[in-house]
Parts: structure tokens; sequence; C-alpha cells
């Protein structure tokens, strides 16, 4: 059993214990009631739940800075896909690790990725303690053959992870976007997310030109085409990105459930656009948030999104109300939690022990009065100890899952590999 004593939680002091992966009590308990028990002081510190980033390409963290100030496809196209190509399990595991290593050091505790050599994706998650939810994604650029070659992948990487039985790793179905993926594989993904009861993980709307593109070839914007098929039936999906929205695609959202994880980083550095936030609150629409790929970022670090999305749609609307400090951090953890279907994202008795403490002193958390207000608008990220699944996986800023320094050095030493 774990108990943090004293520890500032739910807007007061109090103890948390944990037993195994679920928070057991929250409010008074006598550390002499409990036996073998890893006590640790909490006084100094609040607890918030483990943020949940909802969009990302984690091995992605070896194409930091490899190719910035680009427009979207220019950047694929010439630069990541390229790269891409000379992955391999052993690169992507080591990439993977880094990403681990940096969400926890910025208070992330769950991912949903989209990705390649998930062997190499799902060891290290294992390792390093996270809890991820992993889609092995799919692109068939309408050839036939291809589609079956990725259909198989897609359904070999799910019974692969659920043969894993770790709860902490959870598959799920990736087809890239609408405009990388034919309409028979995109109805297939539909089939195998109701058989295999897995989400579905998609790119929607990012750019005007992938709609462009989408509407020449079928005369429907994406969301309008993929509902005029069933894709959005019965399915849990998440929609990274849609920020290009037209009325009509925002009430299928609405009234197909699909979660939008909102990405306001990469949007904005590869100049696609800003989603209509705001808009969609307003509908009731489950928002969520997500750092993409550290291509598109250049980190993995959510509080970074957090506080853009309750600053960028003031700016933009002309508006401070739009979305308070509170809306934008349960974005990252509450409405996260429920896109993946997670009992997460509270700190509440029965939820899983995914908790992140935070030393309050630091010079940019004084006077010490509204927490929520400095979580989103004052803090750097850099958080102090992490639990997951009722596991301490870093103490006082140490990692004590995976040996950094090792991964710091392999990781140096894959990327030569990339760029070579
Ligand atoms: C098929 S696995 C994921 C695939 O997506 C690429 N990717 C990374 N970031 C983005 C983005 O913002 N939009 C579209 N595609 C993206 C990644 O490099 C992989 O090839
Ligand atoms: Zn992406």
């Amino acid at each position: 059993m774990i108990l943090i004593k004293d520890v500032y939680v739910n807007g007061k002091r109090q103890d948390i214990l944990i037993e195994g992966n679920k928070i057991k009590k929250i409010g008074e308990v006598k550390k002499e009631d409990i036996e073998d028990v890893e006590i640790i002081d909490g006084k100094k510190k609040i607890a918030i739940p483990g943020l949940i980033n909802t969009h990302t390409h984690i091995p992605m963290t070896l194409f930091r800075g490899v190719a910035d100030d680009l427009p979207l496809m220019e950047w694929l196209n010439n630069y990541i896909w390229p790269m891409e190509a000379k992955l391999n399990e052993k690169i992507v595991y080591w990439g993977t690790l880094l990403g681990c290593i940096e969400m926890i050091k910025s208070g992330t505790t769950t991912f949903n990725d989209m990705y390649f050599y998930l062997e190499g994706i799902s060891k290290a998650v294992d390792e390093s303690g996270m809890r991820a939810v992993l889609a092995y994604g799919m692109i068939d650029l309408f050839d036939e053959e291809r589609r079956e070659k990725e259909l198989k992948n897609a359904e070999k990487y799910i019974k692969y992870i659920n043969e894993l039985n770790n709860s902490r790793i959870i598959p799920a179905l990736g087809p890239h976007a609408p405009y990388t993926c034919s309409k028979e594989l995109l109805m297939k993904v539909n089939e195998l997310a109701k058989k295999y009861n897995v989400m579905i993980h998609i790119h929607m709307n990012e750019t005007l030109d992938e709609i462009k593109t989408v509407k020449e070839k079928t005369g429907m914007e994406p969301f309008i085409y993929l509902n005029s098929f069933g894709f959005f039936d019965d399915v849990n999906v998440v929609a990274a990105h849609c920020v290009h929205l037209t009325e009509g695609e925002i009430r299928i959202i609405k009234e197909k459930n699909i979660n939008v994880s909102h990405n306001p980083i990469s949007n904005l550095k590869l100049a696609s656009g800003i989603a209509p936030i705001p808009k969609l609150l307003k509908e009731g629409i489950n928002v969520t948030l997500g750092t993409d790929g550290c291509g598109s970022n250049n980190n993995l670090n959510l509080f970074e999104e957090i506080k853009i999305t309750a600053i960028l749609h003031k700016g933009v609307n002309l508006n401070p109300t739009v979305i308070k400090a509170e809306t934008a951090f349960n974005f990252a953890t509450k409405n996260g939690a429920k896109a993946l279907n997670i009992k997460a994202g509270e700190i509440k008795e029965g939820y899983l022990a995914d908790i992140v403490l935070i030393n309050m002193d630091k010079p940019f958390l004084y006077p010490k009065e509204n927490i929520m207000s400095h979580l989103v608008y004052a803090f750097n990220g850099f958080v102090d100890d992490v639990i997951i699944d009722g596991k301490i996986v870093m103490r006082e800023g140490k990692i004590l899952t995976v040996d950094e320094e090792k991964v710091y050095e392999k990781a140096e030493e894959m990327y030569e590999i990339l760029r070579s």
C-alpha cells in the first residue's frame, strides 16, 4: 500500500491511501492502522490526477527538430515519411522510452498513440510503467494490396496486445486519415472495432488542403463522407485535430459522440489553423487534449497544451471567458479519461491510482492561493512524483522504472541511424 500524507487534494489537505492499482481512501488515514505501507510526505505538495494525452506518435521523439517551419504535406512527404521508412522495432523502442520519460516528468500518466512497430512500443510502455492505448497506424493510399496488409497488421497487433494481458496497455485501431485511407479500409475498421471491442483513433480535418482533396474525390466534407458509410456507428472514436469543421460536421460529431483531441501547438506550428473549441463545447462535445508527435510540437508537455488552450481561444474570440482555467485542465484529465474509457482523470475512491504530486515550493507557484490558476497559467510542467496504476514510477524527480542515462545515450544512437 502507499499512503500520501497531508497532501492538498480536491480543495483541502488530506491523506490518500492506495491499495493495489486503485485509490482506496481519501480523508484521514492513520499509518498505524495499516501494515506494509510506503509513506509519501505530501505536506509541501498538491496531488492532481495524472494527465491524459489523447493524440501522440510517441516514437517521434527521435524526429524532434528535424524538419521545422513547414506546412503539413511538405513536412510529411519530404521529411517525415522518408525518415520513417528507416524505422524498426529497436529504434521505435528507444524513441518510445524517451517519450515515456518526458511524459512522466511532465505529469502525463496515459497516452493515446498511433504508430508503427507496436512490439517495440508495447515493450517500452510496459517497462516505463505508463498507461497507453496503442493503435497500429494504417495507410493504404487507396491500394488494395496495401489495404490487406495494413488490416492484417492491425488485427495482428490487437491480438498481440491482448495476449500481453497487461491492463495498462490497451489495443485500438488507427486508420491514419480520410486522405490516406480508402473507404474499404475504413469500413473494415468499423467492423474490426466492433469485433474486438476497441476504439478508433484517426486524424480528421487537420488542414484545408486535405479537406479539399477529400471533397474533390467524394463530393463531401470528411466527417460527412465517413458518416455516409457508417464509419462512426456503434464505435468509440477519438478524432485528432478537427481544425476546420462545417456546421453539418459538428452535428455529426455531436450525434455520434465523437471525442475530439485538440492539438493546438501542432496546429499552430504547422500553420494548419485553430480548432473551433468554444463552438464544440457549446454543443456538449467531449474535448480532450493531445500533443501530436514531437516532429510537430516539439515536446510532450501537456501542461503547455493546457495553457495554450486556455489563452488561445480567448484571443481568437476576443472573449476571456470562453475557456476558463478549470475547463482547460479538465480537457487533459476527466475528458481524456472519458474518451479512452478508463476510470481515471480524477482523484476519487475506487478510481485508478494515476496520481501526480507537485511540490509547491517553486517561485512561480507563490502566493499559494489559486492553485487551479497556477496549474494552468503559471506552472512549467516539471512535476515531482508520479504514481501510475498504484506504482511509484517517479520519486522526487527521479525515474524509478528505467535507466534515464542509458535512454538518452540510445536516443542519440538511434537518431544517427535515422539521419544517415
Ligand atoms: C500511420 S502512423 C501515424 C503517421 O502519422 C504521421 N503524422 C504525425 N503527425 C501528423 C499530423 O499532424 N498529421 C498527419 N499525420 C501525422 C506520422 O508521421 C506517421 O506517419
Ligand atoms: Zn498526429
